[in-house]
């Protein structure tokens, strides 16, 4: 049942949820601005029953002198003849509407701004969220999810929570006026008012609050649904186009959004129902009192007197009840922005601490080292102890889920072990050194990061000042010197969606090279040369060749032995534990990988 308090909690709800991004002096600006809000919903009704007054003046010789106001106005301002005064009441009129609008728009204008920064706040607050949650859940929510809340959920915030909420305040506070006026001129009509428009709306409301708000879940878990199915099928373009299934991931996207659509639907009639049942509330009240007055009162004289008055003041208090329902609703259909927001809200301003310089000249260590999922009881690592000197490069073998990729990810502190401790020159790895670890780390990952930009851009990860004696040097070390200098643009090639314009080689060189241009001391590479052909294969061990004539610490995670060649060990995982350690030739006596 809705209740007072049903409708408190929402806009209650709204509030508490504006309120946790606004600044001191924007909470006080919102003070202000509410403020303005009512003074401009105050002109608005006055500015209405002015109008009336002043027409009826006007059409109808005389009148000025019949009503005691406009007769002392009359004489106050010293006007001689009642044409001028006309005259002079309309051009006012004219001034006071000029003015009320430019000063109603110069609010709308102020609560605009006051929105749109708003807004930017809240997609602030979501993007520090996402930027700083753990690698673990960022991965669960999965991009189609983080995309939407950190873009989608800002904006249905804004248009429908909070641009209602001024709408609610409005033209509520012209409701009130309204009926105040009512009551105290016409309280028979106030009655027959309430009477026939409370219960209306309550219903309307309690009607539509609950189904909107189921609708508005629904729509809220298709949308990202429909941009994870989106994203399949435009990044699976090739390997749908093979497998022939392009017309089967097409099915699902339409069936989504023929829910979607749907819905969307049903929302809109929604939108539309509220007006049209307080219409029908009012002509049925006006029928009632007319057949009323007809069939059982002597004189209807003023019975017809209080209808025509009854429609007047429900024509002008329609809209604004309708206003008021359609706010309600659509506040209560995206009430699940509210939770989007609250969720993980802690990690929106956590911050590192303050950072503790790191060396690294000597030594990194895993010290008894162990690892499981948070969801798992199986350790992933269990109990390695791992010296690596600084300039050795370590080779990383293993069968598929033996644990290689996740020990490089506990070496980037993207998780962190349950026990034991990873020391780089005896110093644990910790939030209080981990930027200053990250100064000295690189990662060149499988599938790596490139964006639809410039080989340049790409390579200095957007540097807004870059520094061309480094970006040679990394062009260099990464063997892309040949393969740049062919192209008419040189580094300046723009290389497409996900380097799609790029060889499978090319794009890990590229990795390869943004590692050098950052200084790289530690080099994490998880390579994939079991995708690469022999050329390309041929041209990221060309690179890894000539690291290793460097003093950079390499960690690569191989699946062909030639990638190997240039390791000072070789280090087998086999269920989450060091198994074995070899030398170069003893992978190729033994045949061990291939
Ligand atoms: N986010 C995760 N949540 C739960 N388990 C995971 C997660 N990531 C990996 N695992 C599990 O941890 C184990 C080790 O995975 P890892 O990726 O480290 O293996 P790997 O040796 O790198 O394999 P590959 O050579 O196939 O890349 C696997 O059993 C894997 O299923």
């Amino acid at each position: 049942m809705i209740s007072q308090s049903n409708y408190k909690n929402i806009v209650r709800e709204a509030l508490d949820n504006v309120m946790h991004y606004l600044s001191p002096a924007e909470k006080r600006q919102s003070i202000w601005m509410f403020l303005l809000l009512l003074l401009g919903s105050l002109l608005d009704v006055f500015g209405l029953a002015s109008l009336v007054p002043v027409i009826m003046a006007a059409s109808k010789p005389g009148s000025v002198f019949e009503n005691r106001y406009s007769v002392a106005l009359y004489h106050l301002l010293g006007f001689s003849s009642e044409k001028a005064f006309l005259i002079f009441l309309i051009l006012a009129l004219l001034g006071f509407f000029l003015l009320k609008n430019a000063f109603v728009t110069l609010i709308n204008y102020q609560q605009v701004r006051f929105t749109a920064r708003l807004a930017l706040n809240i997609v602030r607050s979501q993007l520090n969220k996402h930027n700083n949650l753990p690698f673990w859940q960022f991965n669960k929510l999965g991009s189609a999810h983080l995309i939407h809340t950190t873009i989608g959920i800002p904006g249905s915030f804004v248009n429908s929570i909070i641009r209602q909420l001024f709408t609610l305040f409005s033209e509520g506070l012209i409701v009130v006026v309204i009926v105040l006026g009512i009551l105290v001129y016409q309280p028979v009509l106030f009655f027959i008012l309430a009477l026939v428009l409370v219960p209306t709306t309550l219903l309307t409301y309690r009607f539509l609050q609950k189904r909107s708000m189921k609708i508005g879940a629904r729509l809220d878990s298709l949308k990202p649904l429909s941009y994870a199915l989106l994203g399949d099928i435009f990044a699976g373009f090739i390997e749908l186009k093979l497998a022939n299934r392009q017309e089967q991931f097409k099915k699902r996207v339409l069936e989504n959004q023929e829910e979607h659509q749907g819905l969307e639907a049903v929302l809109y009639l929604f939108s539309l129902l509220p007006l049209k049942v307080i219409e029908m509330a009012a002509i049925l009240a006006v029928v009632t009192i007319y057949l009323y007055s007809l069939l059982f009162a002597g004189s209807a004289q003023n019975l017809v007197m209080i209808i025509g008055l009854f429609a007047a003041a429900a024509y002008r208090l329609m809209p604004s009840v309708n206003r008021l329902i359609t706010a309600l609703v659509a506040m209560k259909q995206h009430r699940f922005t509210f939770e989007h927001l609250n969720n993980l809200r802690e990690y929106a301003s956590w911050q590192l601490p303050a950072q503790v310089p790191l060396r690294f000249s000597h030594s990194i260590t895993f010290e008894n080292l162990s690892f499981s999922f948070p969801e798992s009881e199986k350790p992933v690592l269990h109990n390695i102890n791992l010296t690596v000197r600084k300039g050795e490069k370590i080779g990383l073998i293993g069968a598929s889920g033996s644990g290689k990729t996740t020990l490089i990810n506990i070496l980037l502190r993207f998780y962190i072990e349950q026990k034991g401790r990873v020391l780089v020159d005896r110093q644990p790895l910790t939030d209080e050194n981990l930027l200053e670890w990250y100064k000295l780390v690189g990662y060149v990952k499988q599938d790596t990061f490139l964006m639809e930009t410039s080989i340049k851009a790409n390579i200095t990860l957007n540097d807004e000042s870059v520094d061309e004696d480094r970006l040679n040097y990394a062009i260099d070390q990464a063997s892309l010197r040949d393969f740049i200098d062919s192209l008419p643009e040189g580094i300046n090639t723009l290389i497409g969606e996900r380097g799609s314009r790029l060889s499978g080689g090319q794009r890990q060189r590229i990795g390869i090279a943004r590692a050098m241009y950052k200084r790289t001391e530690v080099l994490l590479m998880d390579e994939a040369t079991s995708a690469l052909d022999n050329q390309t294969e041929r041209e990221v061990n060309e690179a890894i060749a000539k690291l290793a004539h460097t003093d950079i610490t390499i960690f690569i995670i191989a699946h062909r032995i030639t990638t190997l060649r240039d390791c000072d060990r070789i280090y087998e995982l086999k269920d989450g534990k060091l198994y074995a350690e070899y030398q170069y030739e003893d992978l190729i006596d033994k045949s061990l990988i291939q």
